[in-house]
């Protein structure tokens, strides 16, 4: 239904609602939402969550995963997602943008624009995607005050710490960070770029009562798990940030192939939603439906009709 109507708003911030969710038995299962059309999809298909990915959002305006775009521009994805969906999201907010203050900026921006949750990590600038080589770090105790800062500034918003130190440092080092970031006041971990069962399952011991995010990400270091393979290895979400980008940008590449191929999109149609079904997700008719009532509350049946 419209995200205009007051009473058909969620009553509960989107903070309170992820860390509820969070509080339930069992695996939050996150699936990326690229924009507002994916998170309706997402929903549609009955999840309860959503994840906004850096290497999504970045991809889909054509630039690199590299920690260059600005808040704002993540908080215009957020926005949309919110409205469409009205899931609580959980947003990728890279290395926080600067230090403590930009990362206080940074949650205040994304709480106010409707996010759950936001996760941070402790590489340095440019910061790479946690599944390829040559990444370098913070000093923990940097990494540290940008978690402090991230607590002292969200209201409800639920602050996850990630780590990419397993593959620059190794699995102790990471472990060590989990715990400071911790200390400092995450609320849950996201240990980047584990590559078997076994330290899935280290780690999850070495962190007991501490909620842990899992990335299956594709092509990338974690081989295939499924989400109840993780939860039966100890983690609390699981993220599938890319998944629904690389589909849709697949699809999209052959759609050009085949104009440019065929001079025409008559061979496509088949594979596209249609007029229809797009209206349908997108709810058009129950905009239209809406407009329609609300002209007929003000306008009296003795009113002269211009
Ligand atoms: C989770 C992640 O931070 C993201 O931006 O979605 C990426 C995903 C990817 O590049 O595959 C990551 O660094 O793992
Ligand atoms: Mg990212």
């Amino acid at each position: 239904m419209p995200y205009l109507v007051a009473a058909e708003l969620p009553t509960e911030s989107a903070g309170k609602r992820f860390r509820a969710a969070l509080s339930r038995p069992g695996i939050y299962r996150l699936p990326g939402a690229h924009n507002g059309q994916s998170a309706i999809q997402a929903r549609n298909a009955g999840f309860d969550g959503l994840y906004l990915s850096g290497a999504a959002m970045t991809a889909s305006m054509g630039l690199p995963d590299l920690g260059i775009i600005t808040i704002d521009e993540v908080a215009f994805f957020i926005r949309q997602i919110a409205r469409s969906a009205a899931l609580p999201l959980l947003v990728d907010g890279d290395t926080g943008y600067g230090e403590a203050l930009n990362v206080m900026h940074m949650v205040r921006t994304f709480e106010d624009a409707g996010a759950g949750a936001v996760h941070l990590e402790d590489q340095i600038l440019p910061k790479k995607c946690g599944h390829l080589n040559g990444k370098s770090l913070v000093p923990t105790i940097d990494m540290a005050a940008k978690v402090a800062a991230a607590r002292k500034a969200a209201r409800d918003l639920v602050i996850v710490a990630r780590t990419d130190a397993v593959g620059v440092d190794g699995f102790d080092a990471a472990v060590e960070r989990a715990q400071a970031y911790v200390e400092a006041g995450a609320d849950a971990i996201f240990p980047e770029g584990l590559t078997s069962r076994e330290m899935f399952e280290a780690f999850a011991a070495a962190m007991p009562g501490v909620p842990l995010l899992a990335n299956m990400t594709e092509f990338g270091k974690t081989p295939f798990f499924t989400s109840q393979e993780f939860e039966a290895m100890g983690y609390k979400m699981v993220i599938w940030p890319v998944s629904s980008l690389r589909v849709a940008n697949k699809a999209q590449a052959e759609l050009y192939t085949a104009i440019q191929r065929d001079g025409g999109t008559h061979n496509m149609v088949e594979r596209m939603q249609t007029r229809a079904e797009l209206y349908d997700v997108i709810g058009l008719h129950d905009y239209e439906a809406l407009d329609a009532s609300i002209v007929k509350t003000i306008v009296p049946e003795a009113m002269p009709q211009a």
